[in-house]
């Protein structure tokens, strides 16, 4: 017999917890999953804890190893590990082919999950049944028709926008100005005038609104890079999750008021319409039957065939049907929260622009050629003539792209025959490295040079379909796509004609960071000038 005492069991305990991972983590190592991931090339890790240590690193740096070191020294395919999570970074079009061409891969994994907390089940994170049927409800608000509609309205605010340059000008006396903030203030105009039907922001809550936005992308960096900020309970007890409740808190009541009040002015209109419509019937009663009869007819058939923009087709009756106060919540969160992709898309563009003196005087001349020395807005015709914008756009999003990756979720096992045949076994999360994959040099020559010719049409032949992919490809592609190249070219086109941008030394590289979004460290700045043949500003478009 020998006894323990109190002091003796504590250590006898530990020893058997630690004796009994340990056996535990040799047995997961020798499974069929575990075996398949290691049998792609990747960094050696730790055991339990992976690569987190690896990627424990300032953002800018992180880019530099996943989209850079690491690609040049495991190829085109590679896997890291998180913990005891893998996940596998793809760089090359053609091995995307099994992924995003088949229709079943929609799933998104459980990284996705960071999201939650502020756009709950919003459809960049929706699965299944919920993500089919909210993404085909929501189809026909990107419609052409709807989008046709927005034209005005994005002239109007790039007016706006040409009006704060203009005020920064005076204010910063050919210093260099952060074109960042600008222009995700205009995108969140914009996107709120458009698709939310709220014409005027104050400027006190676009400032708010941003500024907790980007308190959340910055916690979400974290989250995504130290795997223990992922334990939700753990998460709140931290400073980072403290911080993040305050963020999702007031970018939720910015929401809860842009729905608020979009609900109010429906029932105003609606009221008002009736009340129309009854004076319309009373005038008919004495003019002739048929002609008002006809007149009737085209007009309600007009009103039901109406396209309607996002915040009006799910407060609407057929939207009433379909979405809950917090289903709609999560979307007008989810398109609020996309405005900023669009927002770096800009900044990135007058960034590439400035550095790049040749190209912007070919933008000049063209948008001279359409415009002359007009002021009037931009039409729809105009944005086909825009081509040599259009390929300055494409090469600032192959270059820059606005989201770096994408994740997807296995939901079966998957061969890659080419690079070795290996196979990614089901339930694997997959990175697609859209960033990587724009500098891929067997596609991009040189891809580190701003080179917009790449993207004229003769030049473009034969490009591997997922070998450009800002706005990603497959089911799951952005559905913000068509609208925010609507945008980027009505809003640069004004600013274009209107402005010069430079910078002080064009060898200084402006820094990324490998973040959610591809975000510039420090800003961007720039040296704005009024161009000489600078025109009066513009009336309103209507
Ligand atoms: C330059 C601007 C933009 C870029 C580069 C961009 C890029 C992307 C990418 C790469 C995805 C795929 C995400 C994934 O698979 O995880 C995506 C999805 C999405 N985007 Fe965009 N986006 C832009 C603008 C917009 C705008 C303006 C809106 C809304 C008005 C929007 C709404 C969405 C939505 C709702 C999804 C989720 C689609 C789904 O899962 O079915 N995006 N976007």
């Amino acid at each position: 017999m020998f006894h323990v005492t109190s002091t003796g069991l504590i250590p006898m305990i530990g020893s058997l917890l630690v004796g009994l991972l340990v056996v535990y983590y040799w047995i997961w190592r020798q499974s069929r999953f575990v075996r398949l991931i290691n049998a792609i090339p990747g960094p050696d890790g730790l055991p339990f804890l992976g690569n987190v240590l690896d990627l424990n690193v300032p953002s800018d740096e992180v880019m530099n190893i996943v989209s850079g070191d690491w690609v040049k020294k495991y190829g085109n395919i590679y896997r890291i590990w998180f913990t005891i999570r893998p996940v596998i970074l793809v760089t090359s079009p053609e091995l995307l082919d099994p992924i995003m061409g088949n229709h079943k891969f929609i799933e998104k994994p459980v990284e996705y999950d960071i999201f939650t907390p502020f756009i709950g089940k919003g459809i960049p994170v929706a699965t299944d049944e919920r993500w089919k049927k909210n993404r085909r409800l929501l189809n026909p608000a990107f419609h052409f028709q709807v989008l046709n509609t927005f034209v005005g309205a994005i002239n109007n605010k790039s007016i706006n926008c040409v009006g704060e340059f203009e005020e920064a000008i005076v204010n910063y006396k050919g210093d260099e100005i952060d074109v960042f903030p600008i222009m995700s203030r205009n995108t969140l105009d914009i996107i709120c005038d458009t698709f939310m039907g709220r014409e005027v922001l104050k400027n006190d809550e676009k400032a708010l609104f941003l500024n907790n936005l980007e308190g959340f992308e910055r916690v979400f960096q974290q989250r995504i890079v130290k795997p223990w900020l992922r334990i939700n309970w753990f998460f709140k007890l931290t400073a980072p999750g403290r911080d993040n409740a305050r963020c999702v808190k007031g970018l939720h009541q910015f929401c809860d008021t842009i729905i608020r009040e979009r609900r109010e002015a429906l029932k105003r209109e609606a009221a008002q319409t009736k009340q129309n419509s009854a004076t319309k019937s009373c005038k008919m009663t004495q003019t002739s039957d048929a002609a008002s009869e006809r007149d009737a007819g085209t007009s309600d058939i007009g009103e039901t065939k109406k396209k309607l923009p996002f915040l009006d087709l799910v407060l609407t009756e057929l939207g009433k049907e379909h979405f809950s106060e917090t289903d709609i919540r999560d979307e007008v969160n989810a398109f609020l929260g996309a405005s900023q992709t669009t927002a770096l898309a800009f900044t990135w563009f007058l960034c590439m622009i400035a550095k790049n003196p040749k190209h912007q005087q070919l933008l000049h001349d063209e948008v001279d050629h359409i415009f002359g020395e007009s002021d009037r807005p931009c039409t729809l015709q105009d944005l086909t003539e825009l081509k040599y914008l259009e390929c300055c756009i494409k090469e600032t999003m192959r270059l820059y792209p606005s989201i770096p990756f994408v994740l997807r979720c296995l939901p079966e096992d998957v061969e890659i025959v080419l690079t070795g045949g290996y196979v990614l076994p089901k339930g694997v999360t997959v990175a697609i490295m859209i960033h990587s994959l724009h500098q891929n040099p067997q596609v991009y020559p040189n891809p580190e040079i701003f080179n917009p010719e790449r993207f004229l049409p003769e030049n473009s032949v034969g490009r591997h379909p997922y070998a450009f992919i800002p706005f990603s490809a497959g089911p799951r592609n952005c559905i913000g796509l068509k609208f925010a190249m609507l945008e980027l070219k009505i809003v640069l086109a004004n600013l274009l004609r209107r402005f010069e941008f430079s910078v002080r030394d064009p060898s200084v590289p402006i820094k990324a960071s490998l973040e959610l979004l591809l975000t510039p460290k420090d800003g961007v700045h720039l040296i704005v000038t009024k161009r000489k043949q600078d025109v009066k500003r513009q009336t309103p478009f209507n």
